[in-house]
């Protein structure tokens, strides 16, 4: 099956400014995949490149297997809803969807008449008068009327209130669900990300630092709490050290590890998607001290 999106030793720079480096990724389709990272780790610069916004400085990426951008056949493979979810402010609702029609074409248009509809939205309104959040369904509208394989989300939540957010999300799902399509989101909300997502990229300081399936993801780390102690002392061959946080008492570990943990010095839990994806945040935070942080509370 080839793989929505698939780099090897991936690399943008802007100047002097590395923006990505070295990333390898081979993304399996059929999923929606949650890209996550600090501000700056380079997630804006990876998805543009996707779409073929950008060029890599070196290294390679491939879209649906062909190079991002390299055709008519390719764009309309592809929908892109940027970070700011452009529109044009001028256009009203309905000129959005006939310009859709006019420019792709697998364009669908009951598919678009339909959300219009449902979102509530008047096809004769300015999209520069529509709420932020009317905008970004119009633009989620756009990208999903072109029926795409690959739906490319950038932020695409970010400036909506908690109910605009979950409508959105909502609807994103109903259209994954009929169309089978694989989605790729970037979100600093990893709650939200909980209830979508079923692979995960965690990229910081343009580096990929963790990618996976959700499920194995989460079946494969282990928080452990016992008696303070040494990690690296503690632990046994096959267990990866991620976080550690001690007290006086306690220590607190986030492990890494395929086999599960059956040693009777700890109690052992799982991780939700967010402690996992803070476990790594906070990890590459350390700078000069990586892969492990420690803290001392
Ligand atoms: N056009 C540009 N010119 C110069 N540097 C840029 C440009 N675009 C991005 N960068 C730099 O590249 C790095 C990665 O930026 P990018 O926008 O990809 O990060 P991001 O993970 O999307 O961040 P955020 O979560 O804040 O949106 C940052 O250091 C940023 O300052």
């Amino acid at each position: 099956m080839t793989p929505v999106i698939e780099t090897h030793r991936l690399t943008k720079r802007y100047g002097r400014r590395q923006a990505l480096s070295d990333c390898d990724l081979s993304i399996p389709p059929g999923r929606v995949v949650g890209l996550v990272g600090p501000n700056g780790a380079g997630k804006s610069t990876l998805l543009q490149l996707a779409c073929g916004l950008l060029a890599p400085t070196s290294g390679t990426i491939e879209v649906l297997g062909a190079a991002p951008a390299s055709g008519p056949a390719q764009l309309a493979k592809v929908g892109f809803v940027a970070q700011d979810t452009p529109t044009y402010a001028r256009l009203t609702v309905a000129e959005h969807l006939r310009l859709g029609a006019r420019l792709n074409p697998g364009w669908d248009a009951g598919l678009a008449a339909r959300r219009i509809e449902l979102l509530g939205l008047d096809p004769a309104q300015q999209a520069g008068k529509l709420s932020g959040g009317q905008r970004a369904q119009l633009a989620l509208t756009l990208a999903v009327a072109k029926r795409p394989e690959l739906l490319i989300l950038d932020e695409p939540v970010a400036s909506l209130d908690p109910l605009a957010r979950r409508e959105f999300l909502q609807s994103l799902m109903e259209f994954v669900a009929e169309s089978g399509s694989s989605v790729v989101l970037s979100s600093h909300l990893v709650a939200d990300l909980e209830r979508i997502c079923d692979y995960l990229v965690v990229l910081t300081a343009s580096r990929v630092q963790l990618v996976g399936d959700v499920d194995e993801l989460l079946a494969t780390h282990h928080r452990l709490i016992g008696d303070s102690c040494d990690p690296a002392a503690a632990l046994s061959g096959g267990q990866q050290l991620i976080q550690a946080s001690h007290t006086e008492r306690q220590s607190t570990l986030v492990v890494r590890s395929t086999a599960p943990v059956d040693d009777d010095r700890w109690t052992v839990a799982g991780l939700d998607l967010e402690d996992l994806v803070l476990a790594y945040l906070t990890e590459a935070a350390t700078v000069g001290r990586t892969p492990v942080l420690e803290t001392q509370r």
